[in-house]
């Protein structure tokens, strides 16, 4: 065999094996039992694999499982039936090589500890208990990811003294300096102004390609499911699994304005509309 013929079957071994960093979700369920002991049906088992390095959308009505399936990727629940693996790994538990970043930043970060020092807390878990660092030299890392989302220059600051959109740049540069391979996103722009939103979906789809990471989107917004993603996946109400799993075909990069006028953009979006509000 050649050197080409053996890369070539290696590839496809680890493209088979799951090596290939995909995140694949094989029968995968969540049953929770509620407080009266009745079983509630949160995500019926769902079998989808998303691809290394894509940028996928779940959108859906309330209480159809979205963060179900977000908090069963992230190993936050454990599964009922089925499996999830992220590359090799079998997920029981948070995996190091995914991050997640919550709807109510208020709540996610650290409250009392500055912005570089909730940067910080990301850094170290990229390295463990052995710090890699000296202090000056975590400074200035935590600098350039606070330059990457737009807030150089507020290392001393506190959560509390920034808007809703800035803090939700703190949780995401946190993120960031773990140094993921998935980013996991519970409706993270939810609670943050029009403008600012649109600001962040911009930044979000910089920092994907960027460091080249397998985004997971919950949103209840189709439009921005849209605008952000290569695939959006809707779900059934009440757990019932996924209704459809759609390609969004538009290039990028995108911008807010000409991908709102894009005819495949309108085609999906009244297509995905119909099906959210039909389920009713
Ligand atoms: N810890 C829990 N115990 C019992 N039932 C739960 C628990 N967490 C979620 N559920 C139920 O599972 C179902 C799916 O919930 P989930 O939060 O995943 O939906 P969702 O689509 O994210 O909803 P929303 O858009 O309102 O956030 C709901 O019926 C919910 O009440």
């Amino acid at each position: 065999m050649t050197s080409t013929e053996s890369l070539a079957v290696d590839r496809d071994m680890r493209a088979h094996s799951g090596l290939s960093g995909d995140i694949v979700l094989a029968g995968a369920g969540k049953d929770y039992v509620a407080l009266d002991g009745n079983v509630v049906r949160a995500l019926r088992p769902v079998s989808l694999t998303i691809d290394r390095g894509s940028f996928v959308s779940l959108v859906g009505r309330s209480g159809c499982g979205k963060s179900t399936f977000l908090r069963l990727v992230a190993g936050l629940e454990a599964v009922s039936s089925g499996s999830i693996h992220i590359g090799a790994d079998r997920v029981d538990g948070p995996p190091d090589s995914a991050r997640y970043v919550f709807q109510n930043y208020n709540e996610s970060l650290l409250q009392w500890r500055t912005v570089g020092d909730n940067v910080r807390f990301g850094l170290r878990h990229r390295h463990g208990p052995r710090r890699a660092h000296s202090r000056a030299e975590e400074n200035e890392i935590i600098n350039g990811y606070l330059a990457e989302v737009g807030l150089a220059g507020q290392f001393s600051r506190y959560p509390g003294e920034l808007s809703g959109g800035m803090q939700q740049r703190v949780a995401i540069a946190r993120a960031l300096a773990a140094s993921p391979q998935v980013l996991l996103l519970d409706e993270p722009f939810s609670a943050v102004d029009a403008l600012s939103r649109s600001n962040l979906q911009d930044l979000l789809l910089r920092i994907w390609q960027q460091h080249d990471l397998t985004v997971l989107f919950v949103t209840h917004d189709i439009e921005e499911a849209l605008f952000l993603s290569q695939r959006v996946i809707v779900l059934h109400e009440a757990g019932a699994g996924i209704a459809r799993d759609a390609t969004v075909d538009i290039p990028y990069p995108r911008t807010q304005v000409d991908v709102r006028e894009d005819p495949r953009y309108l085609r999906l979006r009244r297509e995905v509309l119909g099906l959210v509000l039909g389920s009713e």
